[in-house]
């Protein structure tokens, strides 16, 4: 699927920078960092390309990023759109989370109201997907930092990664390398397992003899059925 559309083309120098291995894996993997104004988004992103922290971005702008790499041995292309906030419900339009293969949620721990928005945001996003084409979300709490400002309890993070089936990690893009690389790289191995067992569902399903064999349970479900509703009294 192309790239989703963005107010701004990626960075050249970032997308030099970070293609200039070269290697290319051929299953790439699209990502959409979304949440709330001010949470860390563009923070984590470069801190995950560029292992710097860099304290301000330009807060309106949306991007993409491409980035080449190599994780648990097998190279990897991994595409980034970083999402800009508007408040309206626009932050992620609906051919963007269709070509996501995960969608990482972020909220700051000093700031309740942007892990509350994130309940829109993943509920606007299971909107748009079927259950066949299974997206990947995690959650991750940035400004880890800042724990002695935490406004969200381990309770609610526990419930909210239940409820929507998420990955859950905690990170600083200030302080920590490690911690973004954590929830980057996680998110990743996600989706490879997402997909590796897609695949092997599709194999097993395109096998003719499994084939024939649900055929066959299809038509004796069906033929039950229509006995029963012929057997059912008529009011
Ligand atoms: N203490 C601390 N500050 C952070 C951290 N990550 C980001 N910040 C700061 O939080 C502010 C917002 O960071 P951004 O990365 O611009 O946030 P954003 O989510 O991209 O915001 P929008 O682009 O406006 O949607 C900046 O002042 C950052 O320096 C962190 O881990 N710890």
């Amino acid at each position: 699927m192309p790239l989703p559309s963005s107010s701004k083309d990626p960075k050249p120098a970032m997308e030099e920078k970070h293609s200039k291995h070269g290697f290319h894996s051929g299953k790439d993997i699209n990502i959409v960092v979304a949440g709330m104004k001010g949470v860390g988004k563009s923070a984590l992103t470069v801190r995950y390309l560029t292992r710097r922290f860099i304290g301000d971005y330009d807060s309106e702008m949306e991007a993409v990023y491409t980035h080449n790499t190599v994780l648990d041995g097998k190279s990897l292309t991994v595409h980034i759109l970083d999402t800009a906030w508007q408040g309206d419900g626009t932050e992620i339009k609906e051919d963007q989370i269709l070509w996501a293969d995960a969608i990482v949620l972020v909220y700051s721990i000093t700031d309740r109201t942007s892990f509350e928005k994130l309940r829109e945001i993943a509920d606007f996003v299971l909107s748009k997907r079927s259950d066949e084409t299974k997206l990947v979300m995690t959650l991750v709490s940035n400004k880890c930092d800042l724990i002695h400002m935490q406004k969200v309890s381990e309770v609610e993070v526990t419930q909210f990664c239940a409820e929507y089936n998420c990955l859950f990690f905690e990170a600083s893009a200030s302080e920590s390398s490690a911690s973004v690389l954590n929830a980057f790289n996680g998110t990743c191995r996600q989706v490879r397992l997402t997909n590796r067992k897609r695949e092997k569902l599709l194999r097993f399903m395109s096998n003719p003899a499994v084939a024939a064999k649900l055929q066959i349970r299809n038509s004796l479900k069906s033929l039950t059925e229509m006995k029963w509703r012929s057997r059912a009294p008529t009011m």
